[in-house]
């Protein structure tokens, strides 16, 4: 490895190339994220990257994963930014970092924290005095961390993205771009590649002198006509694709999108033999854990699945895929890639049929979830002005008068963000949802309990031409009547479930199956193989799940595409050690509360029955689902 002080990584613009230490480079990338991925599964996901004959790896760095309240800052187990970079210098790889502040990424608020909300007038990602100090902050934080990581100055990262797509955003506020050109310049210096990246549409925008220039297309999209529209821009240089789609995305309820293989690589190969370097977006998209997807706004709110599989050349469960291997071909065909197996995929283990317990409605525990007590306004208040970020919140009011007939309860100008459980006198009454569902019909006598359960499915990550504040924008209206005097109630159920975690609950005696938001749970041994596992959820509606105190994710297995919910095995107690399964279903369980683990991922399909998989004895593999009567 040359000494720091002769290593290079520049734009040769006479010969529309770079130059990697002086001699002609061609990056073929693909995006990682590391917050998509369990700290222990980052080592063996690199290598595969590699061995698949890229030479760098692009990830973004989620503002709000590493800052979660102003000024305090977490780059701990699963946000070691630093670490990873070590990962992916043992892996042999280059290093394309997208700080943002902005990332898009499907990722909650598009990596921006909640916390700016706080002040409600903010104008996000433009040169507002506010948004601008949170921004200098936080890079005066990052950015000196990733300074002796720069590939001049011994490290391996050779190029670092301003911003994310600024072209396709409504502000165009050159200011904004040139104050983050300034600000990297100053604390990263004046070696280092900054360039931008954007749709064809958003080149005018979001290009800015001094910033190399490169876009993100997919194989349906026409590439001369957009790197014709790029030379316009980058007249001299090498051809960059940042976001090459390998798949795409998903949102609940709709159909799990894929990219066919043909597609993929017959645009990867015409790439290749322009010249051009080419980031492959995603290579291996992970899982959005806990509560951290992002939504899109396309005329209606749509929140991204908790699977983030991306149908990529590397499944989420972290497998080969052929996708990989003819990826791997057309790279083959213009690089040297490594000699070596690919490692086969990973055992995979089955489990279950297994009964979960009722442990007892969300309500019951109230006072444990919202240990201070709630905030008192006569006008409902926002998640963001109680400092409640992501997660739920409980809103109580009592009825000052008697409805004896089916009311009209409604939340004017679509004002639930982004689900509402209604409860009155702790009996479940139906869902209220952001752009769907905007009524119900109650009756209740004066002085009955109205709880209001809000669930913040995420913020928006892309296409927000506003701040997409959580909770009860408005109040709701019964009838006639205004309501006031509200109690929020802040819960912090994660807290409440690693308490929880390592003891069995005191089974609350329920003689009848409660509908609404209820937690279940089970421990369970698991004495054969270890290995990665889907959970399997038939008959359960919505709802999250935590896996020996860990937030795996939303499940919502009513609405799909996704059915089960990928678990690293690295998770899990193997060995006879109990795990611990959790539960909070938010709205109806199955006649018979049971989970499986199955060995395969169900990511596109949407069942409305109930199944559940019966091993059969002889192959320990799931025989035909058996369609339950009932549902
Ligand atoms: C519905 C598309 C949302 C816009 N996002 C687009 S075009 N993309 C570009 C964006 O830069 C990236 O972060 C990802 O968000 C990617 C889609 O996976």
């Amino acid at each position: 490895m040359p000494e720091a002080d002769t290593r290079s990584f520049v734009v040769d613009r006479e010969n529309d190339r770079f130059l990697l230490d002086g001699a002609p480079f061609r990056y073929v990338s693909g995006s990682l994220h590391y917050f998509r991925v369990p700290r222990v599964l980052w080592a063996d996901r690199l290598f595969k990257m590699r061995m698949s004959g890229l030479n760098a790896v692009q990830f973004y760095v989620p503002w709000n994963y590493h800052e979660p309240e102003p000024g305090v800052y977490n780059f701990n187990g699963s946000r070691d930014l630093i670490a990873f970079l070590n990962e992916a210098s043992i892996a042999n790889l280059l290093v394309i970092l997208r700080p943002g502040p902005y990332i898009c990424a499907e990722w909650e608020m598009g990596g921006l924290p909640a916390w700016l909300l706080r002040k409600t007038e903010i104008h996000l990602r433009t040169s507002d005095p506010d948004f601008l100090a949170a921004v200098d902050s936080w890079f005066k934080v990052l950015l000196p961390k990733l300074y002796p990581w720069l590939y001049h100055n011994g490290g391996n990262i050779i190029s670092i993205q301003v911003e994310n797509e600024y072209g396709s955003y409504k502000a165009c506020d050159f200011t904004y771009m040139r104050h983050l050109a300034g600000l990297f310049r100053a604390l990263l210096g004046d070696r280092i590649l900054l360039f931008t990246t954007d749709g064809p549409e958003g080149l005018k925008c979001g290009s800015l002198r001094g910033l190399y220039t490169t876009v993100d297309f997919g194989p349906a999209d026409n590439m001369t006509k957009i790197f014709a529209l790029l030379r316009k821009y980058e007249p001299h240089g090498p051809l960059v694709n940042s976001e090459y789609y390998t798949g795409w995305l998903d949102y609940w309820g709709q159909n799990h999108s894929m990219r066919s293989i043909s597609a993929v690589t017959k645009g990867l190969k015409k790439m290749l033999k322009l010249g051009a370097s080419v980031n492959m977006y995603m290579f291996h998209g992970g899982t959005n854990f806990g509560y951290w997807n992002g939504a899109d706004d396309k005329g209606r709110f749509l929140p991204i699945t908790t699977s983030y599989d991306y149908d990529a050349p590397i499944s989420e469960a972290g497998d080969p895929t052929p996708k990989l291997f003819a990826v791997r071909n057309v790279i083959s065909e213009f690089q040297e890639i490594p000699l070596g197996p690919i490692p086969p995929p990973s055992p995979k283990m089955m489990l279950g049929p297994l009964t979960l317990y009722l442990d007892g409605d969300l309500l019951t525990f109230l006072d444990i979830l919202c240990p201070h007590g709630p905030i008192h306004s006569v006008l409902p208040v926002t998640f963001e002005a109680v400092k409640q970020d992501r997660g739920f919140m409980l809103y109580r009011t009592y009825l000052t008068h008697t409805v004896s007939e089916p009311t009209q309860f409604w939340v004017p100008n679509n004002g639930v963000h982004d689900r509402a459980y209604v409860m009155v006198d702790g009996e479940f009454q139906g869902v209220l949802e952001r752009n769907m569902r905007h009524q119900l019909f109650l009756i209740g006598k004066i002085g009955a309990r109205l709880d209001i359960l809000l669930e913040n499915m995420g913020r928006l990550s892309f296409g927000s031409n506003s701040s997409d504040f959580k909770g009860l924008l408005e109040p709701p209206v019964l009838g006639q009547t205004v309501l006031t005097q509200w109690l929020m109630f802040p819960l912090n159920i994660d807290k409440l479930v690693k308490r929880w975690f390592p003891l069995p609950l005191l089974r609350s005696s329920h003689p009848q199956v409660p509908s609404g938001p209820t937690f279940y749970s089970t421990t369970f041994p698991i004495l054969g193989e270890g290995g990665d596992t889907f959970l399997f959820l038939p008959g359960w509606t919505k709802g999250q799940v935590w896996i020996n105190g860990f937030n795996l994710g939303r499940y919502w297995t009513r609405q799909g595409p996704q059915q089960t919910l990928y678990v690293p095995g690295p998770l899990l107690f193997f060995g006879g050690t109990l795990n611990k399964i959790t539960l909070l279903e938010l709205e109806n369980v199955p006649p018979e509360p049971k989970i499986q683990f199955l060995d395969k991922p169900i990511l596109n399909s949407t069942l409305h029955k109930t199944y559940i998989y019966s091993l059969s004895a002889d192959t320990q593999s799931p025989s035909e689902p058996m369609e339950l009567s009932g549902h």
